[in-house]
């Protein structure tokens, strides 16, 4: 398939560029690299337009000039904590330039749409792990422009009868293409595992934990971490189950949860190293315990994690990070 990835030059994005084109599809990518790459096009050598999403002309010729049949579509602003300082930007962002994303596709007769929404959407969960049928209440306004999207995508669908999508709601991303090639580069970065492993470099001074009074098996926050590349991989398995369902909700997670500070103490073991660690309060919008239920991805996609478990997803991070402490091209 002919796929352009909004996005493609940012973390996610540009590992799923590499695995559709190790599937043999064709990804284009169209980013304004404003918190993406430009190293990454070079190194995974793939079409690329370099623009902005609200630049519907140049939007709609890159969907016609590439003859498009699917949109993944990763490009937004995706930090919680900013979102609560800077609301507009997200809604701004992550809402009206999807709109517009959406309406250009309407127009060039492009109609698959797979979409990088959030387990933020369920806010703080009744019950855990998570099932899609939890209820939805953010606490975030991140969280909440992902979701204002989800319902966005529900009332296109009624109106426009070839109109497909998958929402898939990731858990925590993290690692970094095991081959070495590309990885994570966020500026700031604010991730736990980044700024772990970025502390052991001694890029930065040390790691503060946000909160340690939450209602967890160790106070800490408690979250699911995701490798990238499977990721990647469901969102493969999720374009193309669009040839026979017009609708997918997935959540995609490992199924297991831990906590910050268990995280600190797998990043000390991977790396043989300690971390410097101070104890903070918490950081609002955080929720509580976040970890999924994975059963759906598995029934309808085939798709399960590979990377099970946080030692392997550090260790392909470590790897990344010890050549590449400051990112790309730094
Ligand atoms: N990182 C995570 O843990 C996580 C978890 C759940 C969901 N998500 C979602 O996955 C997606 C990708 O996250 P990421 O960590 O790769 O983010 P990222 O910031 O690394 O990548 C986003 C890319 O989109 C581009 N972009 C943003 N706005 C644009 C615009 N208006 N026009 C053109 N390009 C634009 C940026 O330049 C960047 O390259 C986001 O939608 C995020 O909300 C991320
Ligand atoms: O310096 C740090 C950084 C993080 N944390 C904690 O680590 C956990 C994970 O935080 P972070 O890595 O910033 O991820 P989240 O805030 O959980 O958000 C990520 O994961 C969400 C899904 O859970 C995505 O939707 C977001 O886009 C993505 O940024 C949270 O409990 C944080 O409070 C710290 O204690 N100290």
């Amino acid at each position: 398939m002919n796929v352009l990835v909004a996005g493609g030059a940012g973390y996610i994005g540009s590992h799923t560029v590499k695995r559709l084109k190790e599937a043999g599809h064709n990804p284009v990518i169209y980013d304004n690299v404003g918190r993406g790459h430009r190293e990454v096009i070079d190194i995974l050598k793939v079409p690329a337009v370099i623009a902005d999403l609200n630049d519907r002309p140049k939007l709609l010729a890159a969907l016609r000039d590439h003859k498009i049949d699917t949109v993944m579509h990763f490009a937004a602003y995706a930090y919680v904590g900013e979102s609560v300082d800077q609301p507009l930007m997200y809604y701004q962002n992550n809402v009206a330039t999807t709109v517009n994303v959406l309406d250009t596709m309407k127009e060039a007769g492009v109609s698959r749409f797979v979409f990088s929404s959030t387990c933020a959407t369920y806010g703080d969960p009744d019950s855990i792990p998570i099932t899609e049928d939890e209820k939805q209440l953010p606490v975030s306004p991140y969280g909440r422009s992902k979701l204002m999207v989800e319902h966005v995508l529900k009332d296109l669908q009624v109106g426009w009868k070839d109109f497909k999508f998958a929402a898939l709601r990731y858990f925590n991303a993290c690692g970094c293409a095991t081959d070495g090639t590309i990885g994570e580069d966020h500026d700031p970065e604010t991730h736990l595992i980044p700024v772990i492993l970025q502390a052991i470099l001694g890029v930065k001074p040390g790691i503060t934990v946000f909160g340690t009074d939450y209602p967890t098996k160790d106070g800490t926050n408690v979250r699911d971490y995701i490798h990238v590349d499977d990721l990647a991989d469901a969102h493969i398995l999720a374009m193309e189950k669009l040839d026979t369902l017009k609708t997918v909700f997935c959540n995609l997670g490992t199924g297991n949860g831990f906590s910050v500070k268990e995280i600190i103490a797998t990043a000390e073991k991977v790396t043989g190293k300690k971390v410097p660690v101070t104890f903070g309060p918490r950081r609002a919008g955080d929720a509580i315990a976040l970890y999924a239920n994975p059963k759906r991805a598995k029934d309808l996609l085939g798709w399960e994690a590979k990377h099970k478990n946080p030692e392997s997803i550090i260790q392909s991070a470590w790897n990344w990070f010890k050549d590449h402490p400051r990112g790309y091209g730094k």
